[in-house]
Order: C-alpha cells, then sequence, then structure tokens
C-alpha cells in the first residue's frame, strides 16, 4: 500500500506582475512533508519573486498560497507563526550580535515576548531565557558551531554564517524550511557540508524547498525538481527526469525551444515591430517621393 504524500505548501495559480512586467505566471507548486525540493531555473526566472510570494514579503497579483491547507495570509510574521522559516540569497543576520543571540532572535515567534523584547533583553524575555537558550545551542550544536556561541556573528567565516542563519530561521520550529542559495558564496567543502546539513534537517522532520545555481547539489539532495523559465513552470519531475529535458537545457542555454514560456507573447510583439518598422519605411518612402514631386 503506498501512503498519500500530505501537502505542506501549495501554491495555486500564482502570478506576480511588476508594472507591465510578469515575473510569476500562474504557477502551481506543491512542496510534500518530508520532502526536498529544488527550484531551478535561469537567472532572471522569477525564482526569488516566488519566493518572496511564498513567504508574504509580496502580495501575488493573483493566485493563493496554502500551508497545510489552510490559505496564508501575505504577512511575513504570520506566514513564519504558521511554520515556514527561510532564509534570504544575502545574508541578513545581526552583525554585532552573538551567534547565540541571533539564533535566540528567530525564537521570537515561538516566544510570548515576542522581537522587541527579544531585541531589548526586557524582563519577559529574561524569564524564557533558559528555556529558548538550551533550545538555541541544542540548535547550535546541531549545525556545528556551539562553541562559537559567544562570537560576533560578523566574525565568522562567510560558510559559518549561512550555517547561522539556518539555525536562525529553524529557531522559529518550522515544518518547512525555504533556503535561497545557500551554498552562494561556498567552496566546495561548504557546499559538500551544507549538503549534509540539509539531509539531516529534513531527518529532522522538516521538509526543504530550497533555491539553487549549483546544480550537483540541487540534483544530489532533491527528491523532487520544479524548473521555472520567464516565470512559468517549465518541468517538474525527479532529478533524472529533469535533467534529461531537452527544453530545460535549451531554456539555459538561451535557445528556443518549442512551446517556450513567454513565446507567444515574445511572437505577438515581434510581429507589432515588424508592422511598426513596415509601417515606419512606408512612411518615409512616401514622404520622400512626395519630396521628389516637389522638386
Ligand atoms: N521588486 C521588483 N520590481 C520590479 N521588477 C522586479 C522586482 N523583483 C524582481 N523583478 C524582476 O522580475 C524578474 C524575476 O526576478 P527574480 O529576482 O525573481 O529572478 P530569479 O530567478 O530569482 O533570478 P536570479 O537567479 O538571478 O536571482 C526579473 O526580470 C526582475 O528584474
Amino acid at each position: 500500500m503506498t501512503t498519500q504524500p500530505t501537502p505542506v505548501l501549495e501554491a495555486r495559480g500564482v502570478t506576480m506582475r511588476f508594472g507591465g512586467l510578469t515575473a510569476v505566471r500562474s504557477v502551481d507548486f506543491t512542496v510534500n512533508a518530508g520532502e526536498i525540493v529544488g527550484l531551478i531555473g535561469p537567472n532572471g526566472a522569477g525564482k526569488t519573486t516566488f519566493f518572496n510570494c511564498l513567504t508574504g514579503l509580496y502580495v501575488p497579483t493573483e493566485g493563493t498560497v496554502s500551508y497545510k491547507g489552510t490559505v496564508l495570509p501575505p504577512k511575513p510574521h504570520l506566514v513564519t507563526q504558521a511554520g515556514i522559516a527561510r532564509t534570504f540569497q544575502n545574508i541578513r543576520l545581526f552583525a554585532n550580535m552573538t551567534v547565540l543571540e541571533n539564533v535566540l532572535v528567530g525564537r521570537h515567534t515561538r516566544t510570548k515576548e515576542g522581537l522587541w523584547s527579544a531585541l531589548l533583553r526586557g524582563p519577559g524575555f529574561k524569564k524564557a531565557e533558559r528555556h529558548s537558550e538550551e533550545r538555541a545551542m541544542e540548535l547550535l550544536e546541531f549545525i556545528g558551531l556551539a562553541h562559537k556561541r559567544d562570537h560576533l556573528a560578523r566574525n565568522l567565516p562567510y560558510g559559518e554564517q549561512r550555517k547561522l542563519e539556518i539555525a536562525r530561521a529553524m529557531a522559529s520550529e518550522p515544518r518547512l524550511l525555504l533556503l535561497d542559495e545557500p551554498t552562494a558564496g561556498m567552496n566546495p567543502q561548504e557546499t559538500r557540508a551544507t549538503e549534509e546539513l540539509v539531509f539531516a534537517i529534513r531527518d529532522k522532520g522538516m521538509a526543504v524547498l530550497l533555491i539553487e545555481h549549483d546544480m550537483r547539489f540541487v540534483f544530489n539532495l532533491s527528491d523532487r525538481v520544479a524548473v521555472l523559465v520567464q516565470g512559468e513552470k517549465l518541468v517538474e519531475g525527479t532529478s533524472d527526469v529533469v535533467q534529461a529535458d531537452e527544453r530545460v537545457i535549451a531554456a539555459y542555454l538561451g535557445e528556443p525551444f518549442e512551446g517556450a514560456p513567454g513565446e507567444a507573447e515574445a511572437a505577438e510583439v515581434e510581429a507589432a515591430e515588424v508592422e511598426a518598422a513596415e509601417a515606419a519605411a512606408d512612411a518615409t518612402s512616401t514622404t520622400s517621393s512626395t519630396k521628389g514631386e516637389a522638386k
């Protein structure tokens, strides 16, 4: 008997427009409990915009995002409270706080004292501090930074800062973790260690969705990979299926292919441009022949 996958995250018809630019177009997307899913696509394909729609940073122009069957309000703190945490493409740590403090701040959605109390270390925060500190230290041990608990975040090497970001996101006790380019700027050893870390996170019971440019990393890790091209989901499947799909290769190489996202619009624009150019050419020849007649 096969067990049905349980969706944690479901995006339905998510579209995001910035003025005249459609960065994400009608994307349906699901992450199931216990899965590692990769989201790939050429530069500017709309991956980060889609992440921002999932995490409430952007309000999608159309479509809905649900967590365990309930539509999420597009507000980052409510999304985190529901059980989704994320890291960013550019590191966003509190540089002048210690490693431990950074993780404690990440726990604010799970303590009733809240963010300001955590930042200002008010009386309520101190009370809850011991329990939070134990949890934070467990996390630091898990990611291998316990020995650096009192170091300032800004003094950590780059790879450790990225790890700390992951620990801080995990501190909110999410069921789904979204990682935006977790290996950006890492050396091969750090990338390999991050791969192990992501597997270990999944083994803790969290689903993981990651955007990545490092193909070996994403194909090694992911149970499923979705490919965004010009804001549309082009292909979705196992690593083997996606790697073998010629449309994916063409999209990465920037080559045209039949049924490419945006192809119909591009053809319309091209036809309009040709028409405009022809009209302009006609007008010029009419003018010059008129001029010719006047001579
Ligand atoms: N806030 C914004 N306002 C206007 N346009 C935007 C905004 N954010 C993204 N875009 C545009 O939307 C498109 C998709 O960008 P996005 O950053 O989501 O792509 P990406 O796949 O994450 O790219 P990369 O891999 O380079 O990070 C691009 O054309 C980008 O210029």
